[in-house]
């Protein structure tokens, strides 16, 4: 997946400008960078997310298994399966376990053997089976926030994906919980790309494969504060050793 050259609007105000990256399969891309430099707004570009809130607009050009998937013939409906989201706060169905995890291959026609394999492989997968299996008819919101998220998780993986999207997947959870979620992360590496957007450093150091850092920069004669990409490398490399002067300062704690 990859985006060149991409701007994003809410109206007339410039949220994002040429922001251009590219996601490696099977590894954990982190977008970090200041409060309002458009992390969330450029991952939700990645699956038409965008599409869902007035006067947000894309342009320059974003592929998926190089077609471009604000063409014309593409159902974003299909772009947001291949492309799933985790969202920051867990937000399960109020119906059950079971349910929530079989609701999106239900809803999108998905030819399923056996939904109830479906369902066990998609909770395993999501490190949530051992703690549910005997409780599956239980209503999702009766699980603790972690097992929620773990959820949420696994109702995304359901569908099958190729590419899970995770906006700030841990931040209203406990250390504990976080941690869980982040060994998950590493799991689903294996057969998923991941993209997620943190205010957390060290689980940007911790989980990914490479950071892409953001900065907000004001606009000459407006108050309008525009983000930009600073510096995309491994993570490593923007941790120890960053080209930028302001990838320096914030991943050092100077600023931000
Ligand atoms: N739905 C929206 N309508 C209008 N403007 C928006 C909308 N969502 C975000 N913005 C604006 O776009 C800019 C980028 O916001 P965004 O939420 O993408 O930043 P962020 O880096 O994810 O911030 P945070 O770390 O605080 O979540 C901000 O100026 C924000 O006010």
């Amino acid at each position: 997946m990859a985006c060149e050259d991409v701007d994003i609007f809410y109206g007339d105000f410039k949220a994002v400008s040429n922001v251009s990256l590219q996601f490696g399969f099977n590894e954990i891309t982190a977008l970090i960078g200041p409060s309002g430099c458009g992390k969330s707004t450029v991952l939700r570009s990645l699956n038409r997310m965008n599409d869902l809130i007035e006067g947000a607009r894309v342009e320059g050009t974003i592929t998926f298994r190089g077609e471009e998937i604000y063409g014309k013939k593409v159902d974003p409906i299909e772009v947001r399966r291949r492309i799933g989201m985790v969202f920051q706060k867990a937000n399960p169905f109020p119906k059950s376990i079971y349910d929530n995890v079989a609701y999106g291959p239900r809803v999108s026609g998905m030819k399923v053997e056996s939904m109830d394999e479906l369902v066990e492989s998609s909770l395993r997968a999501a490190a949530l089976w051992d703690e549910v299996k005997d409780k599956l008819k239980d209503s999702g919101l009766g699980l603790s926030g972690g097992q929620q998220q773990r959820l949420c998780i696994a109702r995304t993986i359901a569908v099958r994906p190729d590419v899970i999207l995770m906006d700030e997947p841990c931040s209203s959870l406990d250390p504990i919980a976080t941690l869980r979620i982040e060994d998950l992360m590493h799991e689903l590496k294996q057969d998923f790309s991941i993209v997620i957007v943190t205010h957390n450093m060290q689980q940007a150091a911790r989980v990914a494969d490479r950071t892409a850092f953001f900065t907000a920069l004001s606009a000459e004669g407006s108050g309008d504060r525009t983000g930009v990409l600073v510096e995309y490398a491994p993570t490593r490399k923007i941790f120890d050793d960053p080209a930028d002067q302001r990838t320096e300062d914030y991943v050092s704690g100077r600023f931000g």
